[in-house]
């Protein structure tokens, strides 16, 4: 499995561990973020974020900035995407098993290290229930077509 990750300024330590938990746990990573501290636009993150997972060139996508409020947003611009701010496990996990999220965001001011490994864990371990939960999100993309 292809992970996009991609952060801002204020997330770039956070990323780089982040990045070698995923491959150390086997999964192929695509570095779209800064790589640097200078201070820089998330909303340039967040579409890169959006559009590699939209398009398929991954199949999910983490975004990071000081909240992950920031780049959420701009993620979720991008035709196909179910971004979600997740500060602990249990919402990462049902925003997968629920709302079928596709690009999972947190805050680098917000979470440390370890409690992002498991907000990042939890996520991938869970899977969309569909059901009832299909037609929610359904009506959801719809919502891009109006
Ligand atoms: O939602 C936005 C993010 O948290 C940004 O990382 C944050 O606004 C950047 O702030 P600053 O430019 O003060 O580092």
């Amino acid at each position: 499995m292809k992970i996009v990750i991609g952060n801002d300024h204020s997330a770039v330590e956070l990323k780089n561990i982040i990045k070698a938990h995923l491959e150390e746990k086997g999964y192929e990573v695509m570095n779209v973020g800064t790589d640097t501290s200078d201070s820089c636009d998330y909303p340039v993150y967040g579409e890169k974020v959006g559009r590699a997972v939209a398009s398929g060139e991954a199949d999910l996508g983490i975004a990071i900035c000081g909240t992950g409020v920031g780049i959420s947003l701009a993620a979720n611009k991008v035709k196909g995407i179910r971004a979600c701010v997740c500060s602990e496990p249990y919402t990462a996990k049902l925003s997968r098993m629920h709302n079928n999220s596709n690009v999972l965001a947190f805050g680098a001011r917000v979470v440390g290290s370890e409690l992002a490994k498991m907000i990042v864990d939890e996520w991938l371990a869970a899977e969309f229930e569909g059901g009832r939960h299909q037609r929610r999100v359904d009506m959801i993309m719809d919502i891009e077509n109006r």
